[in-house]
């Protein structure tokens, strides 16, 4: 018996998710004059500046922009109910760096100095400095970190593939492991986590970060920050990534029963993990036996099948006010073939199965190309495939490139995309922020001079009569008290 039995609880089928991301950035210049990250960044963000006084904001599709240390222009989705709406996010928060980047190239044109900005949605500069890709999920308070921690943790391990990024190891001089060989590995992150389960994120970076922040009510909800995984660029990546993992959760929740596979040492593990694209070393378990990557996530996989025969598809816990429809069963499914086919692909060494849907496929079957004719994974054409393949821009980046022409598989419509660049998710808490927002950037509110002030939990007009509420409930998306809020911005007055 798992020893979730005795205080399953109800699995939320309807969860909170949110990805984060930050990009590297960049800038090939045709003249002299070189820019430091800073300094390109604070282009970057010019616009933003000039229209909300600030590098820290929420959009109007009620994600937030902002530009955190180390020059890092960060994109972290608003509160999405379903994968195939936070897909839509994560690739939305693409458009809306890309565009700010367009701008700044051409500030820097006419400013005499021009280039070509980059944005890398990766992992890894070429000295070795990482930065992430993060992943939220609400999950009841009932669940204790610490068991909920140890029955993820082999997954998490592991996960990288199914959903790696795929990287050229290349030594440099400082890193830990410059002795290592020069090989392709599935994962980006994987050499740059320290932990398994702590409370820093930038120092000694964990798998699970516990820092206790919720975003919501703390008596009811936690988030829980997986900081481990690599940025997708292909969309079905990103809804293996997100979708796997739920389902995980679900098990959990429910008390099914998961193999014991508690890892000796995560953080040797998963750096061998991401260097054995064969899935097949073996990993030291707590208990003194040990299992391959493969057997880890078939054994997860074989669960979650079972699972979604008695998945129930909406969440029905309306005295938690939890009910409604998260991610269909439907699209589940979608998930477990592409989890399995990709195992598969591990597992027979016949990665083509997957070259369309999976990230670290897709990447080296355009590097292989180059292999077969002879060049060696050192070679720098090779280490600029592996950057490029990162770039957001539309018409210039590889994966870019490779969707428009139909040689990688979508998980979403360009239409979903566009749909999400302006408009918040509609399911969820992120609605009434999205209301309030534009409302807040009204002609009328801007006439009357009223501030306001947002973050995930709070909606605030500052002022003489200030109002402000706190949302302390992500699944909601009414409250009389934004309603009110939105008349007073709408109407430009704040009397009575
Ligand atoms: N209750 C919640 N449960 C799960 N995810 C949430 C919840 N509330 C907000 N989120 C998501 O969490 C993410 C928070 O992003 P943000 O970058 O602000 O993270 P942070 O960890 O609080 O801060 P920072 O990155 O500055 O350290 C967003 O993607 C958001 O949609
Ligand atoms: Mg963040």
């Amino acid at each position: 018996m798992s020893e979730q039995q005795g205080t399953a609880q109800q699995a939320l089928t309807r969860r909170i998710t949110g990805i984060e991301t930050e990009f590297g950035i960049t800038l090939t210049l045709n003249g002299s004059r070189r820019l430091g990250p800073d300094e390109i960044a604070r282009y970057m963000f010019r616009p933003v500046i000039a229209k909300y006084g600030a590098t820290n904001i929420f959009t109007p599709n009620a994600g937030r922009l902002y530009l955190d240390v180390g020059s890092h222009p960060e994109f972290a989705t608003a509160e999405c109910d379903s994968v195939s709406q936070l897909v839509a996010h994560d690739r939305a928060g693409e458009v809306i760096l890309d565009r700010l980047a367009v701008t700044a190239e051409a500030a820097l044109a006419d400013e005499g100095i021009g280039g070509k900005l980059y944005l890398l949605k990766n992992n890894v500069d070429t000295v070795g400095n990482s930065y992430g890709c993060h992943e939220n999920y609400l999950v009841g308070r009932e669940l204790g970190l610490k068991s909920l921690s140890k029955l993820l943790l082999p997954f998490l391990v592991t996960r990288q593939l199914i959903c790696g990024a795929g990287k050229i190891f290349l030594p440099y001089p400082t890193s830990p492991y410059h002795n290592d060989p020069v090989q392709y590995c599935f994962s980006q992150r994987a050499d740059h986590v320290w932990e398994g389960v702590s409370s820093a994120t930038t120092r000694s970076r964990p798998i699970i970060n516990t820092r206790d922040e919720p975003h919501a009510d703390s008596n009811r909800f936690r988030r829980l920050h997986v900081i481990v995984g690599d940025s997708n660029m292909s969309e079905t990546t990103t809804a293996l990534k997100i979708g796997s993992t739920q389902l995980v959760l679900e098990m959990i929740e429910a008390g099914v029963e998961l193999p014991d596979f508690e890892v000796a040492n995560e953080i040797k593990s998963i750096r061998a993990v991401s260097r054995d694209m064969t899935g097949r070393a073996e990993i030291p378990l707590r208990d003194g036996g040990t299992a391959t990557a493969l057997e880890i996530q078939y054994a997860f996989l074989t669960a979650a099948k079972k699972w979604l025969e008695v998945r129930e598809e909406t969440t029905d816990n309306a005295d938690k006010g939890i009910s409604g429809a998260g991610t269909p069963n439907a699209e589940m499914a979608r998930i477990v073939e592409l989890w399995e086919r990709t195992l598969t692909a591990v597992d027979s060494g016949d990665w083509s199965l997957i070259e369309r849907d999976i990230d670290w496929a897709i990447k080296y079957s355009l590097i292989k190309r180059y292999l077969d004719r002879g060049l060696t994974l050192e070679n720098p054409k090779l280490a600029q495939i592996d950057l490029a393949y990162h770039d957001i821009r539309p018409g210039r980046g590889i994966f870019r490139a490779l969707e428009a022409r139909g040689a990688v598989s979508r998980w979403i419509t360009d239409a979903d995309i566009e749909a999400a660049v302006d408009r918040a998710p509609q399911t969820t808490r992120a609605k009434l922020r999205g209301d309030f927002l534009a409302a807040a950037h009204c002609e009328a509110a801007h006439a009357a001079g009223l501030k306001t002030v947002v973050d995930w939990t709070h909606l605030k007009i500052a002022g003489d009569n200030p109002q402000s509420v706190m949302l302390g409930d992500p699944f909601a998306t009414d409250n009389s008290e934004v309603t009110e809020m939105i008349a007073t911005l709408s109407e430009g007055s704040q009397e009575g």
